[in-house]
């Protein structure tokens, strides 16, 4: 039975409760979870415009970033029968780590602009529901302050900090305060093109600052953090700096994830940054396969962009990912809800995605075979 705390396996048709949650039969609010589309209409509601262009938009067209979710949708299940599938697994190990669920939160910067809590109370969130967090160099707190603040597993993810010598201190710092692994996202050598930012010149709102970034000096802006000069010799040193696992986000290429591994990549996450960089980038969806052809023996993949429902997970799964990360649901869960909006957009995706996979006669996220999904005709 599934219950507050988010065991690891459910029984499904049984949607996990959190603390304070309407029970069925007192229809009260509507469940933040049932549709991403209305949460995102809230949070817009609610945010100034500029922060939620921000929040909302891609580079260049716009192309790839629209066609995310279709690209995981251009994929279809085939599901198998007389099973005797009566729970769902959801739990598995990433990188060692035991997580509750293969649904992660992806690194997003500035979340002090959709919560004044900001990236403690996606922590917390995060934590109820025994999700991995991954928690950006752009954050509004500092890294050891969204450390302490739940007792959930997290990765730090890396940019350049303004100098060589600040980054080599962030991620020492990661290593220090209990990340379990580093995530060097590599796909911002520079900004991409968000025609949404340039027209209304955006810039962090007075009052916030990127708090990792030590009080002296000017505080950056989003450019300032690009990694121009990184190379592939980039993953061993911050692996050395940190003593801690690297994880290199951003990749699209069956070659480059195999020189990733080569330079001491412990995994690869395929990313098109949410279609904020190169616009317009193949889709996760599409690239997926050739990174797992590269390099799916040796490493763990991991996917994300345009996930939106429990089915979208579960193709991942079938195409070899071992995790999938939330970028935006998880903001327009914050905005709308702090903590709990947050485990209420993770804890939505889990029934969803044990009640595909109950559907499917599939019992484990470990091991989803890659024949439970074929092209869409
Ligand atoms: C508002 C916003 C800020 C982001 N900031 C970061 C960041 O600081 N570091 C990073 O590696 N990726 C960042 N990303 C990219 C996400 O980690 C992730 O790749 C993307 O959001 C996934 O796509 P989705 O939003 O469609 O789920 C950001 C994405 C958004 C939407
Ligand atoms: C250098 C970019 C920092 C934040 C970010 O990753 C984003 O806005 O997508």
């Amino acid at each position: 039975m599934a219950t507050i705390g988010a065991p690891d396996s459910a029984v499904p048709g049984q949607p996990p409760r959190l603390p304070g949650e309407e029970t069925p039969e007192d229809p009260g609010q509507e469940p933040p979870y049932l549709d991403l589309d209305r949460l995102e209409a809230r949070a817009r509601e609610q945010l100034p415009a500029s922060v939620y262009d921000y929040y909302a938009g891609g580079a260049e067209t716009e192309t790839t970033m629209a066609e995310a979710p279709a690209s995981w949708r251009s994929w279809r299940l085939r599901p198998r029968v007389l099973r005797g599938t009566a729970r769902v697994r959801l739990g598995t190990e990433l990188l060692g780590t035991p997580v509750r669920t293969p649904i992660g939160i992806a690194p997003w910067a500035y979340q002090g602009m959709a919560h004044p809590d900001g990236e403690l109370a996606t922590a917390r969130g995060a934590a109820a529901r025994g999700a991995l967090m991954t928690v950006s160099t752009s954050a509004t707190h500092t890294l050891e302050e969204v450390a302490a603040a739940a007792d959930g597993p997290q990765w730090f993810q890396l940019y350049r900090l303004h100098s060589n010598r600040h980054t080599d201190d962030l991620a020492r710092r990661a290593g220090d305060a209990g990340y379990r692994a580093l995530v060097l996202t590599v796909d911002v050598p520079l900004l991409g093109r968000r025609r949404r930012d340039l027209r209304h010149r955006f810039a962090l709102p007075a009052g916030l600052r990127m708090a990792n970034h030590p009080p002296e000096g000017d505080q950056p802006t989003l450019s300032d953090l690009a990694t121009a000069t990184w190379t592939f010799d980039d993953i061993a040193r911050f692996g050395e700096l940190s003593g801690l696992p690297v994880i290199v986000k951003g990749v699209l290429r069956g070659d480059d994830a195999a020189r990733c591994v080569q330079a001491g990549a412990s995994a690869v996450w395929v990313s098109t940054h949410g279609g904020r960089q190169v616009d317009p980038a193949i889709a996760s969806a599409h690239a997926l396969p050739e990174v797992v052809e590269a390099v799916g023996a040796d490493v763990e993949i991991y996917a994300d962009g345009g996930i939106r429902t429990g089915s979208d997970v579960l193709t991942a799964l079938a195409l070899g990912a071992s995790a999938v990360f939330l970028g935006r649901p998880c903001v327009w869960g914050l905005a709308t809800g702090g903590a709990d909006g947050v485990a209420g957009v993770l804890a939505g995706l889990g029934e969803e995605l044990t009640h595909t996979m109950a559907l499917c006669g599939l019992d484990d996220v470990r091991s989803v075979p890659r024949d439970t999904i074929t092209p869409a005709r």
